[in-house]
């Protein structure tokens, strides 16, 4: 399947303002989250993992004990895509607010 195109800064502006958890602008988005354990955040990289694998997109993961920092960027296309967003969208989905 072919791969989107990087979106413009604008785009990726318009698409933060529907993903208030998440910052960043068209070279890449990125969340912060601080989940009750250092298990439990393990157990979110997981699901995350099962997400991004279903996709055949990826995240990169940062966890500091128990503060996960997600990096959203497609790599072959050097900037956002709508992939980013739609696996941004997911991951809120599996995360507290
Ligand atoms: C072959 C495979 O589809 C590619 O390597 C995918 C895998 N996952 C990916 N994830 C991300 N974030 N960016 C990519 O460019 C990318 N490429």
């Amino acid at each position: 399947m072919p791969r989107p195109p990087r979106l413009s800064p604008d785009d990726v502006a318009t698409a933060l303002d529907a993903l208030p958890s998440w910052s960043g602008d068209a070279d890449g988005i990125r969340r912060t989250v601080q989940l009750p354990t250092f298990r439990e955040a393990v157990d979110a990289i997981v699901a995350i993992a099962d997400v991004a694998e279903e996709m055949d997109h990826h995240p990169d993961v940062d966890l500091r004990w128990r503060t996960l920092h997600l990096s959203l960027v497609s790599h072959s296309a050097g900037g956002v895509t709508e992939l980013d967003l739609e696996l941004a969208r997911r991951i809120d989905a599996l995360l507290p607010d």
